[in-house]
């Protein structure tokens, strides 16, 4: 079965054929860190890590970068109206991106670089354009001659003219061009700056991604992400930025993501109107927010309310449901068949066939969660049978878990705890009854009994077992 990507550049789903054989480049342009990020940003965090362990279970290498924006207006300005720094402003958010897209059950890419860890090569890429003809300074800034690049705005489909007309911007006079952008920016004064051969400053947005993607992972890549307010103008600077220089396709294939809205309007940081995931995470699980999310298709908005988490976390009971009814009856299951029944395992391979399929398909995610639900069909009429068997019943499980290590929807199955993890707290409770933290101790107790162990106070102190 051959994997299609629609792709933004041709507008059509296309056969993927990486690079090179076996090995994939990807690169997904990360957040600003300049606050916490938003269910809407995590469209691209979640959806993009399942690009990835799609392609890591079909049997790719997956070499996956996100950068971390960590200079720039916004960050300047957040570290001006909390009195800290930029790189403080900068290491808060990084860190708490790290917190909240692990809670998310996200893996961290390969590599997530900062613009502010890669200022040689960003002004070396900008120089390098520079003499080449296809950038030029004015007054301290640096801009890119889209003159000289004629395919500005093939990605997002649009010609010249109709960029010209598409500009909003007052008129620049430094620039050749109203649709030239800035590569580095003179520093205001006070402001974080970098000498450069055009005097301190800082680089503008746009070519920290090329000058990345170009370092960790070469001059052309196989997969470029984002969420579809990249495609014009960052994506497009990118692309002339990057091909102005090397001459080569930036990348071959072009992914972009559509929004999250909440009623009806995009989620975004500056408008304000953005669910934090950090607070999200403390009243909902990372499974129900990761099936909402691929509950609908990557291209597609997806509406986030009250209704559609109510929906997603009773669709995710109904399978959690069928996996507890297998477990539930896998003690007492016979094991006189170590093989699987075959036409349970006709019906599990037509599962496997189905997701695939649908994860071939431009990563259908909504359809691929069919195939779970099918597979739940399957498992809820074998158990209807008196007599099950313990190899059928384990291939069902097996399947479940396959599917699952690319969705990421289901629960790990949470391990007993060890008897020191059991000391450890019962000593942490007491503790906390001495300092009347009654709100720990409670929290304590609960975990416990929630692990199936027993407490008892004696006059030797608390003793316990195992339910
Ligand atoms: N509502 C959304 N739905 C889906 N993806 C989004 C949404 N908002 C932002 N993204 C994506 O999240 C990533 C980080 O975006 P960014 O940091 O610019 O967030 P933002 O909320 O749009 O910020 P700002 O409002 O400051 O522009 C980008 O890939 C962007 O396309
Ligand atoms: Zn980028």
């Amino acid at each position: 079965m051959t994997l299609r990507i629609y792709n933004t550049m041709t507008r059509a789903k296309e056969e993927f054929k990486p690079l090179e054989p076996g090995k994939v480049k990807m690169y997904v342009c990360g957040p600003t860190v300049y606050d916490f990020i938003h269910i809407g940003n995590a469209r691209p965090v979640i959806f993009f890590d399942v690009v990835r362990r799609y392609l890591e279970s079909v049997g790719y290498e997956v070499n996956y970068v996100v950068n971390f924006t960590d200079v720039d207006d916004k960050l300047i300005k957040k570290a001006a109206e909390t009195g800290s720094t930029v790189p403080e402003v900068a290491d808060k958010f990084v860190q708490m991106y790290y917190e909240d897209t692990k809670g998310l059950g996200v893996r961290e890419a390969t590599l997530h670089p900062r613009v502010t860890q890669n200022m040689a090569e960003i002004i070396e890429f900008i120089a390098g354009l520079v003499e080449k003809g296809f950038a030029y300074e004015g007054g301290g800034d640096v801009f890119f001659r889209t003159s000289k690049f004629p395919e500005y705005g093939k990605l997002s489909h649009q010609n010249m003219e109709e960029l010209q007309f598409g500009i909003r911007v007052e008129v620049d006079e430094r620039k050749e061009n109203p649709q030239d952008f800035v590569l580095w920016k003179a520093a205001k004064p006070g402001e974080i700056s970098w000498s450069s051969p055009w005097g301190e400053g800082r680089p503008g947005w746009h070519i920290e991604c090329s000058a990345m993607v170009r370092k960790y992972l070469g001059e052309t890549i196989d997969i470029h992400g984002g969420g579809q307010d990249l495609t014009f103008p960052h994506h497009e600077c990118e692309i002339a930025q990057s091909e102005g220089l090397t001459g080569h396709a930036m990348a071959r294939y072009w992914m972009h993501n559509g929004f999250v809205n909440i009623n009806n309007e995009k989620m975004s940081k500056s408008l304000g109107n953005g669910i934090n995931v950090h607070q999200l995470l403390k009243s909902i699980s990372p499974q129900v927010i990761r099936y909402f999310m691929l509950s609908g298709h990557y291209r597609n908005p997806l509406n986030f309310s009250d209704e559609a988490v109510e929906q997603a976390k009773n669709s995710l009971a109904r399978i959690e449901n069928c996996l507890a009814n297998l477990k539930h009856r896998l003690p007492a299951a016979s094991v006189e068949a170590a093989e699987a029944d075959d036409e349970v395992s006709r019906s599990i391979r037509e599962v496997q066939e189905q997701f695939e399929a649908k994860m071939n398909d431009d990563f259908n995610t909504p359809d691929a969660i069919t195939a779970v639900f099918d597979l739940v069909n399957v498992s809820n009429q074998y158990l209807t049978r008196d007599a099950v068997n313990k190899g059928t019943i384990e291939s069902l499980l097996k399947q479940f878990e396959a599917m699952d290590a690319v969705l990421g929807i289901l629960a790990a199955a949470e391990e007993d705890l060890v008897d020191e993890e059991v000391d450890r707290l019962i000593a942490e409770r007491t503790e906390a009854r001495k300092a009347k933290n009654w709100a720990r101790a409670d929290e304590i107790r609960d975990l416990l009994t929630s692990r199936g162990i027993l407490l008892e106070d004696t006059a030797q102190g608390i003793r316990w077992r195992r339910k």
